[in-house]
């Protein structure tokens, strides 16, 4: 691996009280990547991404995030860190631009405030209270404070929960933009969607453990997964199951001697792959190799 490691997990474990959250997860991220966590609810993604951040001690295991442990975080560590979390609760009567000039102030190097409102889509409403807000806009004033210190690497929580299409559009962009710039990016995401327009590499926790990883486009055998053909004969909708699609394509076009009706070729979606992974808890065990 020529690429520098930007986080680094060795057997990360973490129970509260009799629940097991983590049991046992191992992560190599890599400077500059975009790594996206997948996994139900009470999966421990959460759990992890926290202790990754600093904001909650572990139980076992190494952790080493830009070459510090984030169990002894230091302030120079956290200024090169983006945190987005939930939405802020306290902005009191702060504008738009009062809150995201606020927080520059806190790095050593921060982007232009009026840039990153620019950036978040929120150019027009700089000069409104934090409050007045709709949810999905509160959400764009918490990715702005995420990454107005110029971080070198970003936590995104569900970063679009609560956006409209345009503003998940608009916000995979801006994303982009920031992984071009050479941003590492951690971010936790139940829509696969997004996982897979914005990861280079996944990671699926279920039950405490990462049950698969990889790039979203080939993860569980996806890329090279059997394919289903279909189209319409007669007013009825037939449909095969094939690891040779183009072969069932050339003899369709043969036997209806040109254009094939409503012809389909579907593989799996990164949807069915992550649902036939997080089926059971015995999944978990055997990927994990630990029967
Ligand atoms: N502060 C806490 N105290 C006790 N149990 C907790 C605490 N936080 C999480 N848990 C438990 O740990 C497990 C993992 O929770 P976690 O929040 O890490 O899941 P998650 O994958 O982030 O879920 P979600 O998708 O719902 O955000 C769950 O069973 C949850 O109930």
């Amino acid at each position: 691996m020529t690429a520098t490691t930007a986080i680094k997990v060795r057997g990360l474990t973490k129970s509260y009280g009799d629940v097991q959250a983590v049991r046992g997860i191992d992560l190599d991220i890599r400077a500059g990547e975009v790594f996206a966590v997948l996994g139900p609810n009470g999966a421990g993604k959460s759990t992890t991404v926290e202790i990754l951040e600093g904001h909650r001690k572990r139980d076992g295991g190494e952790v080493s995030v830009l070459s510090v442990d984030p169990g002894r975080p230091t302030r120079e560590w956290r200024s090169r860190i983006g945190v987005v979390l939930q939405t802020i609760e306290e902005a009191g009567d702060a504008t738009v631009r009062e809150m995201v000039r606020h927080f520059a102030r806190y790095y050593p190097d921060p982007r232009d405030p009026d840039e990153v409102i620019e950036q978040v889509g929120l150019a027009e409403k700089a000069g409104t209270r934090v409050r007045e807000l709709s949810g999905g806009q509160r959400r764009r004033v918490d990715v702005a404070l995420g990454i107005i210190g110029r971080p070198e690497l970003l936590f995104l929580d569900e970063p679009t929960t609560g956006f409209d299409p345009e503003a998940r559009r608009r916000f995979w962009e801006l994303i982009s933009g920031l992984s071009d710039d050479g941003t590492t990016i951690v971010l936790t995401t139940h829509y696969l969607d997004e996982a897979e327009a914005l990861a280079d590499r996944v990671a699926v926790i279920a039950w405490g453990r990462i049950v698969a990883e990889g790039d979203p486009h080939t993860l569980g055998g996806r890329a090279t997964a059997k394919a289903s053909v279909s189209w319409s004969q007669d007013g009825v909708r037939h449909s095969v199951e094939t690891g040779t699609p183009s072969r069932t394509v050339a003899e369709l076009a043969r036997r209806f001697d040109g254009e094939v009706p409503e012809l389909a070729v579907t593989r799996p979606t990164l949807e069915d792959i992550y649902l036939k992974l997080i089926e059971t808890p015995a999944a978990a065990g055997q990927e994990a190799g630990d029967e």
